[in-house]
């Protein structure tokens, strides 16, 4: 199986080289992953600038590609301009910090996956929620081979949000399959100078507390199960299409 592994943490982080080392173990990886931190840039590509690619080792027979761009950027120009041949999934993490509701629409992490399901090429990112203290991939990285040999089965071009809650395994209840939750955060702009006395806002924010539904990937986290959410990139609201073709909007 061959498998193409990006991030939007960058090449260096722990989550992607934690899991490159594992998915060598079922298959054929080639990391291409940004060269810095990208969390939150969404499905953002790079029009205006070039492109910068450097090849990197990342593990014994790993090879890997250090990318100036965003995560979509790595999955399109690894399937447009790097690999020799169509891979058999795209994976995208272990992200620091989970991507749970509303968040996927932010996520770096989870655009990548998309972008590989719109090559329609099985796609799963994986994200590990955050802990009482620093983040444990412990878990994570034991059964994301195992999800992902179930998940190479099923038909091309599906997409699969997995958040595994940050714990070792055998304090991990199981697996739920689950739907977007409901995410909502306090968005605080803190106003700071720079040294040249210019001020400057820096995005900061906190959850706020959402009352979920049992179903939802956030709740399956709260409770400690790894939560599968399957995803689609036709953000087309079929419910209000039939009301709307029913509708006097003319012009
Ligand atoms: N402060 C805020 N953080 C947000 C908001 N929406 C999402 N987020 C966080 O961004 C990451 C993006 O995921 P990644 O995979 O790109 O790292 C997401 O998981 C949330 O934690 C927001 O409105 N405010």
């Amino acid at each position: 199986m061959n498998i193409l592994l990006t991030n939007d943490d960058g090449i260096n982080a722990i989550g992607i080289r934690d899991l490159a080392k594992e998915l060598s173990k079922i298959g054929k990886v080639t990391v291409v992953a940004p060269d810095r931190e990208r969390s939150a840039s969404g499905h953002s590509i790079t029009l205006h600038a070039p492109l910068r690619v450097v090849r990197t080792d990342i593990h014994e027979g790993i090879e890997g590609y250090m990318i100036s761009g965003t995560p979509s950027d790595c999955v399109k120009i690894a399937l447009e301009s790097i690999l020799t041949e169509k891979p058999d999934l795209v994976v995208s993490g272990i992200n620091n910090g989970p991507n749970l509701g509303t968040d996927v629409l932010y996520s770096g992490t989870v655009s990548a996956a998309i972008e590989g399901a719109i090559h329609n090429i099985k796609s799963i990112a994986i994200s590990v929620s955050y802990g009482e203290d620093k983040i444990n991939y412990e878990g994570a990285k034991h059964f994301s081979c195992n999800l992902i040999e179930i998940i190479s089965t099923l038909e091309d071009g599906l997409i699969f949000n997995i958040n595994v809650p940050s714990l070792n395994k055998e304090d991990i209840k199981g697996t739920i399959i689950t739907e977007l939750g409901i995410r909502r955060y306090n968005n605080k702009y803190i106003k700071r100078e720079d040294p040249m006395g210019k001020s400057y806002y820096w995005l900061a924010g906190e959850l706020i507390d959402i009352e979920n539904k049992n179903t939802s990937d956030i709740k399956a986290i709260e409770d400690k199960y790894i939560s599968i959410t399957p995803l689609h990139f036709d953000l087309t609201d079929y419910k209000s299409l039939e009301t709307l073709k029913n509708s006097k909007i003319e012009i």
